[in-house]
Parts: C-alpha cells; sequence; structure tokens
C-alpha cells in the first residue's frame, strides 16, 4: 500500500507548481521525472515537437487517446485557441483522477473534458455525446496496440476530415509497427517522422504527423 507513482507525481506538483500557471506544472512535472521517478509523460523534447504541432493546427476541436497524468493534456490545452476544447479519453480510473487534478492546478478545466472508459467503447458515441462534428488534431499515446484499430475506428466513424492532423508518440518505443506501416503506405494519410527521444532517456523514439487526406 502507500502512495502510487502517479499520486507522487501529482504531490510533486501541488508542491513545485503555482496553482494556475500550466508553465510551472509541466516544469515541475518534467523535474520529478528527471529527479525523482520515471513516468511516461511525452516529457519535454518530444513535448516541443508536440507543441509546435499543436501552434501550428491552432485547433477548435482536439482529442487525445491516453491521459495518463495529463502532462500531455496540459500541454495541448494551454496553446488551444479561444473556444478550442480538447477530449482525453483514459482505460484506468486511477491515472483519470490524478490527471483531472493536475488540470485543475494548470487552470485549464473549462478546456479539457477527461472521458473514463476504453477508446473504442466510446469513440462511435464522441459525435453524440459532445457534439463533435469532427476533430482538427489528435494526439495518440494510449495502448499502442490500439493506435490503428482506433484511427480505422474514428475513419469510419467520420471523425476525422481533410486536413485532421494526428501526431502518436512511441513510434519507435515502444514502437507501434502496425500503426507506422498503414498511415505511410495509405494513399489516405500525408506521414512525417519527427526523431526524438523517449521521455527523460538517450534511448531512441520519435513522433509520426499524419495529415488525413479524406
Ligand atoms: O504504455 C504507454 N502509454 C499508454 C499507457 O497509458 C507508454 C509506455 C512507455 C514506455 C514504458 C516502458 C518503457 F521501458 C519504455 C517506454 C512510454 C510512453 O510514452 C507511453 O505512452
Ligand atoms: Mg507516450
Amino acid at each position: 500500500t502507500g502512495t502510487t507513482r502517479p499520486q507522487r507525481l501529482l504531490r510533486a506538483v501541488q508542491e513545485r507548481a503555482t496553482r494556475g500557471d500550466s508553465e510551472s506544472v509541466i516544469a515541475a512535472i518534467d523535474h520529478f521525472c528527471r529527479h525523482q521517478e520515471w513516468a511516461m509523460n511525452v516529457g519535454d523534447e518530444k513535448g516541443f515537437i508536440l507543441d509546435s504541432v499543436v501552434s501550428e493546427v491552432s485547433p477548435q476541436t482536439a482529442l487525445e487517446l491516453g491521459t495518463y497524468c495529463g502532462y500531455s493534456t496540459v500541454r495541448i490545452a494551454r496553446l488551444l485557441p479561444p473556444g478550442g476544447h480538447l477530449i482525453t479519453l483514459e482505460f484506468n480510473p486511477n491515472y483519470a483522477a490524478v490527471a483531472r487534478q493536475v488540470i485543475a492546478w494548470a487552470g485549464l478545466e473549462d478546456m479539457v473534458q477527461v472521458v473514463e472508459g476504453a477508446s473504442g467503447d466510446w469513440i462511435p458515441h464522441l459525435r453524440e455525446h459532445f457534439g463533435i462534428e469532427s476533430f482538427d488534431f489528435v494526439f495518440l499515446d494510449h495502448w499502442k496496440e490500439l493506435y490503428l484499430p482506433d484511427i480505422k475506428l474514428l475513419e469510419e466513424c467520420g471523425l476525422l476530415r481533410k486536413g485532421t492532423v494526428l501526431l502518436a508518440d512511441n513510434v519507435v518505443c515502444p514502437g507501434t509497427p502496425d500503426y507506422l506501416e498503414y498511415v505511410r503506405k495509405s494513399q489516405s494519410y500525408e506521414s512525417h517522422y519527427f526523431g526524438s527521444h523517449l521521455e527523460y532517456t538517450r534511448a531512441e523514439d520519435g513522433l509520426e504527423k499524419s495529415v488525413y487526406l479524406g
């Protein structure tokens, strides 16, 4: 018993970051992961690439698959344009509970909806439940074997439109080979690999950006 790693990460945020200051929340988590305990946040190096893609897209509607402790949720939400909204799906209720508190500490709860449950169960209901027509931006960071089935489901549900930008974490480590093959071979996507490193380590990893062409 005792605390879990997500709970220790949350405590580090509450002790080190300033309420309402999303930059200090990001810095507190990066400090915790570099100096206390590694955790599977996208991290600062890949996070900088995430920031640049989100800023370029400037999405009104964004979807994140895999919330974990809310680190990338905060990185995305802090860059949304006025009226922008982010829905983030998390299967693990303990992760979701910590993420809600991290997002609230950053003062971004009004732009973010944390939804608990399996992505495959929720994706077919996002339109009716949240009044979403389609997504401008999707960040994939959940179970690596679900990246491919979930984008096929997003296509089938008509939640992608011409120009929707998908950004996938961990395409090298742990790796998402079937997803990579699909987006790089499909005539429906224009893909580009951004080489980087596994969060807080020197191991190779990277992000794959794929634009849906319809
Ligand atoms: O499983 C992951 N995410 C979904 C769970 O919520 C995940 C795992 C790792 C990782 C772990 C263990 C290791 F040895 C190397 C990488 C990294 C990540 O960025 C991730 O997103
Ligand atoms: Mg990841």
